[in-house]
């Protein structure tokens, strides 16, 4: 199967405040015999600058595929996407399988971008071993990626997407091949590094939990082909604490979140794949 780029959308520069503006994005992937698979069925979304957005659905409701034509990874087959300029060429992305380079010290990775943008040596460094060192990783600067743990690994990847300075941080289901509490530990250091830098960020999840607790803004996607189902306003207060998991706030969230997407996950279960 491959992209269906005929239709390409018209792609602007955002006029309104949003950084991501996508109004009726449609994405069909097309099999070697033609057969269409309808991805994402017209979907409406605005990114604000500086906000956290979270993305939740059932599987293969097509949040990769959104994410990925968000960050130009990807061509919708349908609609438009307007991306402010400022923006553009400032988007890093972080995916759950690191994606690390097994040849590169870890140093090395996290200054992977910088490298690629023609930044000289020692500059690089320097620059690296700060987002090491504030995501607790500077002891293992000079170590190979396969001497971490799964949390530092995904750490490292956090530092080399933060290391070139993005405007928008894209993540695809980032923590998801972390055990519990090791996943519950890079949460906390995915909130801090937010609330620090104010870098917006979106991030894909299957956790109703990592949504809502880091974001500030949830939206749940129908079953495939994927549209926003509803939006929800996160209304807990930054920074985030491990005690807001247990606030009537969060629970009647992730309550009414849940309410809204059992009927989406039970309907992607019932169809064919
Ligand atoms: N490159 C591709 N070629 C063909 N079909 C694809 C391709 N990428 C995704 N699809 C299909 O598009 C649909 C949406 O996939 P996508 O990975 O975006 O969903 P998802 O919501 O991220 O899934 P999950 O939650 O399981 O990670 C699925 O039916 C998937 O099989």
């Amino acid at each position: 199967m491959g992209d269906h780029r005929n239709e390409a959308p018209h792609e602007a520069p955002a006029t309104a405040t949003a950084l991501v503006k996508a109004a009726g994005i449609g994405k069909v992937f097309v099999d070697d015999r033609g057969r269409a698979r309808e991805a994402l069925g017209g979907v409406d979304l605005e990114v604000p600058p500086g906000g956290f957005l979270s993305i939740i659905g059932p599987s293969g409701c097509g949040k990769s595929t959104l994410l990925r034509i968000i960050g130009g990874l990807s061509a919708a087959t349908t609609g438009t996407l307007e991306i402010d300029p400022s923006v553009r060429s400032r988007i890093a992305f972080v995916f759950q399988d690191h994606s690390l380079f097994p040849w590169l010290r870890v140093v090395d990775n996290a200054a992977f971008g910088l490298r690629m943008a023609g930044i000289g040596r020692a500059e690089r460094r320097r620059r690296a071993m700060g987002w090491l060192e504030r995501l607790g990783l500077a002891g293992v600067a000079d170590a190979w990626p396969d001497e971490l743990s799964g949390g530092m690994r995904q750490r490292l990847s956090l530092a080399r997407a933060l290391v070139t300075d993005p405007a928008l941080l894209l993540m695809d289901e980032p923590l998801g091949a972390l055990d519990p509490q090791t996943r519950l530990v890079v949460q906390q250091d995915l909130a801090r590094l937010y609330e620090e830098t104010g870098v917006t960020m979106v991030l894909v999840t299957h956790s109703l939990e990592e949504a809502i607790w880091l974001g500030d803004r949830v939206v749940a996607m129908t079953a495939r082909p994927g549209r926003i189902a509803d939006v929800f306003d996160v209304p807990l207060p930054r920074p985030r604490d491990e005690a807001m998991l247990d606030t009537e706030a969060f629970t009647s969230l992730r309550h009414a979140l849940w309410s809204r997407l059992e009927t989406e996950v039970r309907a992607s279960m019932g169809a064919p794949s």
